[in-house]
């Protein structure tokens, strides 16, 4: 590699190396006779992560985010809220009649969420294996939970489980005009495209 150097100019070695990483190279713009990113099934899929008070208390909002924007995800709304006993109760509905709910409400009112969609791939599957297991003490290490929690009642953060509970659970605690569709400019990096 040390000799290409010497042989080649950057630009040279790059071209030398891999046609697509020129175009990388080239910029943010889509090369003409490209499949659009819409034209990839399941890209635009959405789902609802939600940092509980006990993330937020402890600070870990920053590393999480860095989780998903690490993956590839493109986030498309966040806000933090004081969230209502209403909207947890919607949201938590099936839940109702544990009996850890009360337990549970307490907790998810007991200060500021985070709450986030982030879209891409299959992102519903991916963040529940990044958040990993209910239950912390079966996280696997890795994991959202498995790196940051040990008790199921304090398990940092909330992840949808489903393509319908995602959708349900976005429009619960997302209007319309706070997401955001906007482009990354890294397709050709994340969906081959
Ligand atoms: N036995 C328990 N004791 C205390 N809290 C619990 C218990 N089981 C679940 N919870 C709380 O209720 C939440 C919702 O439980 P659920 O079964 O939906 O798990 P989950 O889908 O992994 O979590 P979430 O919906 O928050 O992403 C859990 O994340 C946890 O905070
Ligand atoms: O035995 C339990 C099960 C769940 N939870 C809480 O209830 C939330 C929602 O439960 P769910 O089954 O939806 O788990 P999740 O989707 O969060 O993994 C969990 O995240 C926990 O905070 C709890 O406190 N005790
Ligand atoms: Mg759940």
């Amino acid at each position: 590699m040390a000799m290409m150097q010497r042989c080649f100019s950057n630009r040279i070695l790059q071209q030398f190396c891999s046609g697509t990483q020129v175009t990388l190279l080239s910029g943010c713009h889509r090369a003409a006779g490209r499949r659009s990113l819409s034209s990839v099934p399941g890209v635009r899929e959405r789902t609802l992560i939600a940092i509980k008070p006990d993330g937020v208390q402890r600070r870990l909002v920053g590393q999480i985010i860095q989780r998903f924007e690490q993956r590839g995800f493109k986030l498309v709304g966040l806000k933090m809220l004081q969230v209502s006993d209403d909207l947890l109760s919607q949201h938590y509905g099936q839940l109702r009649t544990k009996p850890f709910y009360p337990g549970l409400l307490q907790y998810m009112t007991s200060g500021p969420v985070v709450a986030m969609v982030w879209e891409g791939y299959k992102v519903i599957e991916s963040s529940r294996m990044m958040v990993g297991h209910t239950n912390p003490a079966e996280a696997q290490p890795g994991t959202v939970r498995g790196d940051f929690s040990i008790h199921v009642s304090r398990n940092v953060v909330h992840a949808s489980d489903s393509v319908e509970g995602a959708q349900r659970e976005i429009q619960l605690w997302f209007k319309g005009k706070e997401l955001l569709n906007w482009e990354c400019c890294d397709h050709a990096s994340t969906f081959g495209l």
